[in-house]
Formats: structure tokens, sequence, C-alpha cells
């Protein structure tokens, strides 16, 4: 750990002697840092270990405020070799390098023991009792409760409601009585009483005592086995660890904590995870403006933020396009890993938000980016070809309510639908951006900060279905939970557990979500529908979604197939062209028919739901509409023409001066016309 606070500069000068020395030994091996400058060694007193203290804590006790506060270890933990393994206790050197060493692994092994002999503890407890860690076993006096708990039914549940809600210790001792009926509930429900009368209670108590709206409450609680779920919410409560990412295209991870260390901040590297990013514990200066800060040797940025463009790893060279960018922070990591060579196009369509953007590019120096303001779902068309993309697609933000509380009660199932398309858009646009020719890349790579499988699998799931040249790969990440291939009654692509999920009570980290893909080249089978060349931008789920007003679904492929398959090119040309402009204009209100440029054998209709029409028909509309304009012309004209015999007839009654006046005020009406 950096300590700092009580770092003393003639030790620091003594350090300088061997900064040489450290360089000669190449222990930095792992550091992705492309700047080499001199070496420095910190004050890693150990005995200051206990004195550091996490920078912000909610008052609400909690489970989580029981946790390392590290941010999670990683299997790779015990085996990587790490650039900063030697920043422990005092400085490395050629002499004591051996008994560090030896200190090193002493004090692994303790804490493998500890590790071992806490997890033999939890599950004597859990085996025990199937209870869950809260708080109020006692009451205020330190009685034990021994009432026997006794679920509320409906009409008392409405009393309650009625009387201004339960009181909080009430509602605390209830959710823990109904997770431990819920483990355990052929032997300790009350008879007559069915599981979901427990889990709607204990949904609604949580959405009462954390204070979320019922629906989200669910939506998230649903997510995992009952008492997990409660140390989720609780995590919620509590605010991460303040991280920070060197920028290394200004410095070094090292020198950087020893600056921040001298100015009185109290931090230590992240996890053998990262070799840029650095947790702060304690600072007496504001982390937001120091003068490192504004000289752009770090960004301020969650953990859960790097693992993107950690999966991603852009290479020197490459054309990489980031689809959602501001503020920046993944896509400044981008063009470090780039050593600011090729180009990162930033994109972003709040042009708003392209000024915090363009700002920390500036600030840190990244000269191979290019910022752009589109809606993400204009790409390739805007620009393609890339060697990689970072889709961090818009989201709920359901993995980082410990920073907005506001998501809690925000949030409505129509929010998640409409996402959820945005995000399946997205995508597909990301996905046509990528060269499957890229000799180096090929790669996309998607995430977001959010916990909800529509948001995440589904999107994966929706991809891996429409474009049958892309597959997932392991996202190269040394920890965090497998994607779900099944959930309530859906069943994802096998290989949907490949993408990893990252929680807040797990990893002490944001909530969030990655997928990797790697693009292939499409095969050319017009039979299949994804597999035309020219990419599909509004895809056939989205023409409902988006269109929520209408129920159309499309057209009718198998209806039209004896027809079209006769067909002329020129007649299916025609058609095509009779039916386009209905389809815009009365059916999906300006989106683009997804088939225009397709053969006939396109998606069958029952993939699209019952209320489809087929091009024939449509045809037939148009016809209709067309003789309707005929008809209503000629009534037009009729009623013109008949108006010019009543005149004609007037005129010649009246002689020949009304004529005149009659021809004027024609000619000046028309003319005001
Ligand atoms: C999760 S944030 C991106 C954070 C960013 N990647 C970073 O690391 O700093 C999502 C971003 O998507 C942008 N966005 C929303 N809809 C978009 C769209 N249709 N096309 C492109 N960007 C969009 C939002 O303005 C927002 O800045």
């Amino acid at each position: 750990m950096f300590v700092g606070s009580d770092a003393d500069d003639d030790e620091f000068e003594d350090m300088d002697v061997f900064e040489g020395g450290l360089d000669d030994l190449e222990l930095d091996e792992d550091d992705d840092e492309p700047l080499r400058g001199p070496a420095q060694v910190f004050d890693f007193d150990s005995d200051e270990e206990e004195e550091t203290v996490a920078v912000k804590s909610k008052s609400k006790k909690s489970k989580q405020a029981e946790r390392p506060k590290k941010i999670i270890p990683t299997q790779s933990d015990a085996s990587s070799s790490d650039s900063d393994e030697e920043d422990e206790d005092e400085p490395v050197t050629m002499k004591n390098m051996a008994e560090q060493s030896r200190k090193l692994e002493a004090r692994r092994a303790a804490e493998e023991e500890l590790d071992l002999e806490e997890a033999q503890a939890a599950h004597a407890s859990d085996s025990e009792d199937d209870d869950v860690d809260m708080e109020g076993e006692e009451d205020a006096e330190g009685n034990i409760d021994v009432e026997p708990f006794q679920l509320p039914t409906a009409a008392e549940r409405e009393a309650e409601k009625a009387a201004g809600g339960p009181d909080v210790h009430l509602v605390q001792k209830r959710m823990r009585e109904c997770v431990r009926v819920l483990a355990k509930f052929s032997k300790r429900a009350e008879k007559g009483r069915s599981r979901s009368e427990y889990t709607d209670q204990v949904i609604a108590d949580i959405a009462s005592y954390y204070g979320y709206n019922e629906f989200l409450a669910e939506k998230l609680f649903l997510l995992f086995p009952v008492s997990e779920a409660i140390e989720f919410f609780e995590a919620n409560e509590v605010a991460r660890p303040v991280t920070i990412r060197t920028n290394t295209l200004r410095t070094r991870r090292r020198d950087l904590a020893q600056s921040l260390v001298n100015r009185g901040v109290n931090l230590e590297p992240i996890g053998k995870w990262t070799n840029v990013g650095l947790q702060v514990f304690e600072s007496t200066v504001p982390i937001g403006a120091t003068p490192e800060y504004l000289a752009g040797h770090y960004m301020l940025q969650a953990a859960s933020s790097f693992l993107p463009v950690i999966a991603l790893s852009p290479q020197p060279n490459e054309r990489v396009l980031d689809m959602a960018s501001a503020p920046g922070g993944k896509t400044t990591h981008m063009a470090a890993l780039m050593q600011n060579t090729g180009v990162v196009f930033a994109n972003d369509m709040n042009k708003l938000r392209t000024k915090s953007l363009t700002a920390n590019v500036h600030r840190l120096g990244c000269k191979n980016v290019v910022v752009c303001s589109y809606d993400g779902r204009e790409f390739p068309k805007v620009m393609g070809g890339f060697d990689r993309v970072l889709l961090d697609a818009p989201c709920s933000g359901t993995g980082v309510i410990s920073k907005d509380a506001s998501v809690k009660v925000n949030k409505s199932d129509r929010d998640f639908t409409l996402l959820s398309h945005l995000q399946k858009q997205l995508i597909l646009c990301a996905i046509d951006s990528v060269s499957p020719e890229s000799k180096t890349g090929g790669y996309v790579v998607y995430s977001t900060c959010s916990v909800t499988v529509e948001e995440n699998e589904a999107v994966v799931d929706y991809a891996l279905r429409k474009r049958p040249n892309v597959k997932l790969l392991d996202t190269g990440l040394a920890f965090g939970v497998e994607g779900f291939t099944k959930y309530r009654g859906k069943t994802f692509h096998p290989s949907v557990n490949l993408t990893r999920r990252f929680y807040p009570h797990v990893h002490n980290m944001d909530g969030f979500f990655v997928a990797k893909f790697r693009v292939e080249k499409r095969a050319k089978n017009a039979s299949e529908p994804a597999q035309v060349d020219e990419p599909v931008l509004v895809d056939e789920e989205f023409k409902t979604e988006l269109v929520p007003q209408s129920d159309f679904k499309g057209f009718d492929a198998e209806e039209d197939r004896p027809y079209l398959e006769g067909m002329s090119p020129i007649a299916l040309r025609t058609l095509r062209a009779l039916t386009a402009p209905v389809f815009r204009l009365v059916f999906c209100r300006g989106e683009t028919d997804p088939h225009e440029g397709e053969g006939p054998a396109s998606a069958p209709a029952q993939d699209r739901g019952a209320k489809s029409i087929s091009r024939r028909r449509c045809a037939l509309l148009v016809w209709r509409m067309w003789i309707l304009r005929r008809i209503y012309y000629n009534v037009h004209c009729g009623m013109y023409i008949r108006g010019l015999i009543w005149r004609v007839a007037h005129m010649r009654a009246a002689g020949p001066l009304a004529h005149v006046g009659a021809t004027k005020s024609a000619t000046s009406r028309r003319a005001s016309r």
C-alpha cells in the first residue's frame, strides 16, 4: 500500500540512490506504460495500513461495510507477477530481494489460511441455519425475539399501507424472516401460505426499506438467490471505492502514486488485474483538482470502467470506434493503450456531452482521437471498416445505484423496453462497423453499467441471432460472474456464458456487464436474411418496437411467395417501389422497409406476429387508393366544370361587362392562391 501522510523526505532522497537499480531489475514487466521515466519508491510501511479509511461511506449500516474495502482480488492474483509486487513493505533492492520475496510468500500463505477459515466458518453457520446476515436479531434491550413470525395477510398489508407504511424495524425483521423461510420453504413456511406470498412480501419490504419502486425492486430481486439479493441491495447503499486510472501517455503509475502520496493522498493499486488503476482511501486534497489531475496524469474513473477496454484491448496503429464515448473515460484509456498511434473515433450522440469528452481528450494529451457526434445507429453508413468497436451502451444504470439513487424510483417497464431496443439497434450497427478482414482485430465489445438481463444477455443473444457472422469470445477478464444462458423461461445461446457480470456485493465495484464478439466474414447466401451484403440498419424486431402505436409486423413473405416467385425483376422492382412508400407512410411512420433489397424469400410471417400484410395486398391497397384519388379528382373536376358552366350561363345572362368582371375576379382569385 502507498501510504504517504508520514512520508519522510530524507527517505525519498535515499531511495533515489537505487532508482537505476530498480529499472535494471525490470520489475515492471507487466506495466503497459509506454513511458519509462526513472523509477521512484514509496514508503511502503505496512504498519500504517490500519490507518487507511474509505473516502466515503454512507451512514446506513450494512454487510458491505464489513467487507474488505479492497476491490476484489482475482484468481490471477496468486499466479501473476505484477509490476507493483515490489511495492510492498520496504523498498526492494538487490540485497533484500530474496528476503522480501519470502515475506510476501508468508503473507500470502497467511491470507490464504484466513480465507479458508472464513469460508469454513461461513459454511458452518449456513448449515446451522440458512439465515441471512442482517442486524436486528435482538431488540434494543438485547432481548432475543422469540415471537413466531407470521406473514401478514393481504388485508393486513393494505391496512399497514393505509396507516402510512410499516415501522422500519418491523420491515427489517420481516425481510429477514421471509428470506429465512424462502431458503427452506417446505420446512419453515406457515401452512396454507404460498412461496409467492413470501416473495411478494419481501419485495414490498425491500422496496420500502431501500426506497425502490416495487417494479425495480422485483426486477433486481429476481436476478439473485434470495439471500444474495439482500446483499446486492445492501451493497447499493454503500459508496464504491474512489479509483483513478493512470494516464500512461503522461506518467507512470508509481510516479503518479508518489506525487499523490506527497500531497497527502492515501492510496494503493486497485488489484492485480490492472496495472494502471489506483484506489484512493483518503485524501487531504480534492482528487479532482490536484495539479496532477489538471496536467492529465490521471482520470477519475470507476474500476468497472476499465473492464471493457481491457477486454477490447486495442492495439497500436489500429482504427477503433468508441460508439457512445462521452465523457471519454474509455476513449482516453484506449488512446493510451494505443500509445497515441492509429485513430480512435470517439462518437457520442449528445453534443453537449462531447464538450467534456473533448476536454478530457485534451487534458490527457490524446493525439489520436477524433471526436464526432452521430446517432450510433447511423454507423456504418457514416464510417465503417474499423478494427475494433467499443459499444459502452446507454443503459438504465442499475449497476450504479450507489452513485445515482434516482434510478431506484425513476425507471419503469417502458424505459427498459425502449433501452433494450436501442441497445439492440446499436449493437448491430457496432458489429456492422467492424471490418471482418482486419489483420489485427475484428472485435466488438459490448458493455453496460446495468445488471438487468434485457439490457445485457438478451441484447447479446439478439445480436448472435441477427448476425450469424459473429461469435462470442472469452472476455479475457480474470474475474466476473458468467452471464445467464437461461433466465425466467428464456433460453439464450449457450455461448452467452462467456459474457461477464460484475456486482457491487461480489466485486466491490459498480454493477457492470461485458461481452466480446469476434466478427467474421458474412457468407453469401441470399436465403438467410442476416447475410445480405448491405447492413440492415433497421431490423424486423425494431420495427414493431420503435412504433409502439402500430401493431403492424411487416410484409408477409409466406403469402407473397407464390406471387413474387413468378415475377420478372422489373415487376418486382415496380411492386417494391409501390409498396415501400405505403409501408413508410402508413405502417411504419418514417421507418425504412427492412426487406428493401432482399429477395422474395424474406423472414416468415409467423416470426413477426399475426398482423402482417403481403406485398400483394399492399399493392392492391395502393391501387385502391389510387382509384379513390381518381374518383375524388373526377368529383372535384366535375364540381369545377359545373361551376364553369354556371359562370358562363351567368355571364350570358348579365351581358359583356359582367363577363369582364367575372374573368377578373377569377384571375385575382387564382393569383392570390
Ligand atoms: C454509458 S455512457 C458512455 C460512457 C463512456 N463510454 C465513458 O466511458 O465515459 C452512454 C453514452 O451514450 C450516449 N448515447 C445515447 N444514445 C446514443 C446513440 N443513439 N448513439 C450514440 N451515443 C448515444 C449518451 O450520450 C452517453 O454519453
